[in-house]
């Protein structure tokens, strides 16, 4: 059945026709972002929920959304999405960060022109036939301080846009390297010293609990006076009213605000002040900038959708459709060596370490890891999966170790994953052969060859004669045919562990017969 993707935003057209060509059913509803009700009463008839900023993603959607793989945001922020609640359902969420960066920081050098010669107040005395050629003195831009907070793609586009105007350009962003920050031609600076120096300050960090209020009122209190600010990022990393006070008292001058608080915003505190412009979160609307977000959206989701290619997730390791194919008998194999500690261990698991060897290591690793995880957890929480996994263990305080080592052993590559708990440590280790099939090749340092196989009977016993024959006919006895048969021991007369493949569950009658042959110590059904 091919995959259905909803957009429920307005995404340029360009979209549908991209998953079309790709044969994914799409249904292109633009306004139903805003129809909360609608959108979780239909939402579970889809893999794919394509977005812009209208549509909230939150828990009671993804509660309803029982097949969604995927959510896609055809633009940068992805503050509408309830990430941690859509992880914890194994949904991916993708965004577009580079495909409206430029048109953003247009925007932000749009509203500091519209400030500095008061164009819209100009347009609109002008218009009302008033010709109030005396009312508008402006500010020149050139050899100005323009202060940047957060100097990633957009802020540093904007600043090589206001070094091209003959700016001086300073930024605060902590994850700004001197060496980066010498690159594009910007001086960093400490916050303090950028609200002391900038003649306009313009913002560019997402809104976080260190970024909200960045601009509060004590802040707006130690900027330089008369200073202009610019926020086309996010709603909130203002205070909206301090701003205002500060206005009225002339501290600052004027504020262009493309983002607020509360969006849609249809009252502000900023609202119908004269020295304010302000537009409906329009930083990322043009023609060019939706066109590539929605193309690169269309493209990401069905990337996945189809090929289980990953790219620009933020809740998951990114995965090139060249690497889907090589990662995913890897990602079986962890799955399944994850699955079969998880159904061997009923206490509670501590750490899990795994080790990747030989040509695996050179694989992504952080969703082998994830599979792993999903794998052992699975038996005990049923929903989880790869997506959801690492959240989870983390939240049940279970530590996930890797390792990786480049040298090969007997294998060309051998994935081991050990499980420690209150009680034990056990090791499972397995490779991917030739013909793609996940192998288990040593189980507690007992080397065995064996496939995962639907359904198992793994028994653990004292290597003593007598002990197959029994085993054997106890099968056969219950009509329990076997299908493959793994043998393996540490020593002669030591520890041997049996694999089975059997056709069919394994009975409980036939278990308890087999846990009473006198040299079994253990015996455990298992399912793949
Ligand atoms: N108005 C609109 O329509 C649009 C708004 N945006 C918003 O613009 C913002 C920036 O986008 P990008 O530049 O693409 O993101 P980015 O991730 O490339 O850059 C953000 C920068 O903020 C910095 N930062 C993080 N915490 C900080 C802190 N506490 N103090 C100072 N700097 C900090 C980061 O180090 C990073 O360099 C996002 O919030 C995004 O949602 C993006 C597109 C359109
Ligand atoms: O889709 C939009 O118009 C908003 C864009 C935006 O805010 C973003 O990409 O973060």
């Amino acid at each position: 059945m091919a995959p259905r993707v909803l957009i429920s935003d307005a995404l340029s057209p360009a979209a549908v026709q991209i998953f079309r060509d790709r044969g994914i059913e799409v249904d292109f509803q633009p306004a139903l972002g805003k129809d909360k009700d609608k959108l979780a009463e239909i939402i579970g008839n889809y893999d794919g929920l394509a977005i812009r900023s209208a549509t909230k993603v939150t828990p009671k959607i993804l509660e309803n959304a029982k097949r969604l793989k995927v959510v896609g945001r055809a633009g940068i922020g992805v503050d509408n999405v309830d990430i941690p609640a859509a992880t914890a359902k194994g949904v991916i969420v993708m965004n577009t960060p580079f495909g409206n960066s430029i048109t953003t920081a247009e925007h932000a050098i749009a509203m500091m022109f519209a400030l500095a010669r008061e164009i819209p107040a100009a347009d609109a005395s002008t218009q009302a036939g008033k010709w109030e050629k005396n009312r508008f003195m402006g500010v020149e831009l050139t050899a100005k301080t323009l202060g940047i907070i957060g100097c990633g793609n957009i802020g540093s586009i904007v600043a090589d846009r206001a070094i091209g105007l003959k700016m001086k350009v300073i930024a605060f962003d902590p994850f700004l390297s001197i060496e980066r920050a010498r690159d594009i031609g910007v001086e960093k600076v400490e916050l303090d010293e950028l609200l002391a120096r900038a003649d306009i300050i313009t913002l560019h960090t997402p809104l976080t609990d260190k970024t909200r209020n960045v601009l509060s009122a004590e802040a707006l209190a130690r900027t330089k006076k008369g200073v202009r600010i610019i926020n086309c990022a996010r709603g909130g990393l203002v205070d909206e009213a301090a701003l205002a006070a500060a206005l009225d008292s002339g501290q600052v001058a004027g504020a262009a605000f493309d983002v607020f608080s509360t969006e849609p915003a249809t009252e502000n505190p900023l609202f119908g002040h004269p020295n304010v412009i302000c537009t409906p979160h329009l930083g990322a609307s043009t023609t060019e900038a939706q066109e590539n977000v929605a193309l690169q959206v269309a493209e990401q989701m069905s990337d996945y959708l189809l090929r289980g290619a990953i790219s620009n997730a933020v809740n998951f390791p990114s995965i090139t459709a060249e690497e889907a194919p090589r990662l995913k008998p890897f990602i079986e194999l962890a799955e399944k060596l994850g699955s079969f500690a998880g159904q061997l261990t009923d206490t509670d698991i501590k750490t899990v370490r795994i080790t990747y060897q030989g040509a695996v290591a050179e694989l992504k690793i952080k969703a082998l890891t994830s599979a792993a995880v999903a794998g052992l957890l699975r038996p005990a929480l049923a929903d989880v999966n790869v997506v959801s996994a690492p959240s989870v263990a983390k939240e049940r305080g279970i530590v996930v170790e890797e390792t990786t080592r480049e040298v090969a052993g007997d294998y060309e590559s051998l994935v081991t994953l050990t499980v420690v708990s209150d009680k034990l440590e056990r090791s499972i280790s397995g490779t991917v052969f030739a013909d793609g099939r996940p192998r288990i090749v040593d189980i507690k340092g007992i080397k065995v060859d064996a496939e995962f196989a639907a359904s198992m009977l793994y028994v653990t016993n004292e290597d003593r004669p007598g002990f197959v024959g029994r085993f054997a006919s106890l099968l056969g006895d219950a009509g329990i045919n076997i299908a493959t048969f793994a043998l393996g021991r540490d020593r002669q007369g030591g520890d041997a562990i049996a694999l089975v493949e059997v056709d069919g569950v394994v009975p409980a009658e036939l278990l308890a017969k087999v846990q009473a042959i006198p040299s079994v110590k253990q015996a455990k059904p298992l399912v793949f």
